[in-house]
């Protein structure tokens, strides 16, 4: 049977089914689709970046991220963006994983020639993941380390000075995060989780570049491109809800590879009626950490609060009535610098309280 052509330039042999369309392509036609179609996510509107940001990469080191920081800087270059790229990487501490995945950012840092740095949940909260799972178990170690990572990035991005964090969270990823969100109830969170950039007030702008991009095509794009990744799960236990949607998920991809990005364009359809608007909390800052919040403790803070006292589970359920400082002896997490290398102060924790008193006011 003589070889089949590819389908976008008929001229060259056609060596990959493309996952997301069904699509016989070439390889180098495959490169071009797929950073094109990463190009369009990032310039569609009025795009998700402006001339002359400062944008940190979130690296763990796994395909996603990697594959983000060489699309990126080829992006840049071929269409003159003029971004400033970092790589940042935030230290878990697992042993025998995240040390590992760092050494393959290590040589990344070389490969694309971007500047990294690395931040430890150490020396931000005083406890490793190691550490906290000998504390808590297996059994909620995901929603301490998801806390922590959102946090840890904010404040390495801080400290890097940069706008924007661009992180690796691919199609699949949304789809199942609208899922999920439908399967808990959590309105408001999906009315925004599939927004490919998102800022509320006074936090650092994140996109999501690959909202489009479809896992198995960056797998294959990694695998023909030769990038250097690390290829391990995480050694603790996995999120087990996100594993049923994510189960779920790949059985409707097998039957109709459109269901990554139907159930997207759904999550895009929903709107928040203004009684759910109107009940969402207003933002103020943590009075221990000066971190961005929705109550008087970060949610970081009340799991430090929680592992301080030798406590699982109560981190979670904040209550209102919580102490402005820490207890005698224990970790605060420095004080948040939203602003620290461009020299501009950062509110109060009252002028917190004041804003979101404001908000809340009616006049
Ligand atoms: N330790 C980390 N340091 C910096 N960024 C991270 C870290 N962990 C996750 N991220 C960012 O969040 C994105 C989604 O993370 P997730 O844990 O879902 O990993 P993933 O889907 O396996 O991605 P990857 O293949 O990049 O590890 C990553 O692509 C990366 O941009």
């Amino acid at each position: 049977m003589p070889p089949t052509p590819c389908s976008l330039c008929h001229i060259a042999r056609a060596l990959v089914k493309r996952p997301k369309t069904g699509q016989q392509v070439c390889k180098d036609c495959f490169f071009e689709v797929f950073e094109t179609e990463v190009h369009n996510t990032i310039t569609e509107g009025k795009g998700i970046f402006e001339r002359g940001e400062k944008v940190a990469i979130g690296a763990s080191g796994g395909k996603d991220s990697t594959v983000l920081a060489h699309v990126l800087s080829v992006l840049n270059k071929r269409y003159d963006y003029g971004l400033d790229l970092f790589l940042l990487s935030i230290d878990e501490g697992i042993t025998g994983y995240r040390d590992d995945s760092l050494e393959t950012v290590k040589q990344n840092q070389i490969e694309y020639g971007l500047p990294l740095k690395i931040l430890s949940y150490n020396e931000l909260y005083g406890w490793t993941m190691d550490k906290i799972v000998e504390q808590v178990g297996r059994r909620n170690n995901c929603t301490f380390c998801g806390v922590f990572r959102r946090q840890a990035l904010d404040r390495g991005a801080a400290q890097l000075g940069v706008d924007h964090i661009v992180t690796g969270h691919n199609a699949d990823d949304i789809a199942e995060t609208v899922l999920m969100n439908i399967m808990r109830g959590d309105i408001a969170r999906l009315g925004r989780c599939t927004a490919v950039t998102t800022q509320s007030e006074d936090t650092i702008k994140r996109s999501k570049p690959f909202k489009y991009a479809y896992e198995k095509e960056i797998v294959m794009y990694a695998y023909f491109k030769k990038l250097t990744y690390f290829s391990t799960e995480c050694i603790y236990s996995p999120d087990a809800y996100r594993g049923h949607a994510r189960v779920f998920l790949k059985d409707l991809e097998a039957i109709r590879p459109s269901a990554i990005v139907d159930i997207i364009h759904s999550g895009e359809s929903f709107q928040l009626e203004q009684s759910v608007q109107k009940g969402m909390k207003a933002m103020q800052t943590c009075l221990r950490c000066g971190y961005i919040s929705s109550n008087d403790l970060c949610k970081a803070c009340a799991l430090l609060e929680g592992l301080e006292a030798g406590l699982d589970r109560s981190a979670l359920r904040q209550t209102q009535a919580n102490s402005s400082t820490a207890p005698e002896g224990h970790r605060t997490i420095p004080m948040f610098e939203r602003y620290s290398n461009i020299g501009v102060s950062q509110p109060s924790a009252t002028e917190g309280i004041e804003k979101a008193v404001q908000a809340i006011e009616i006049k």
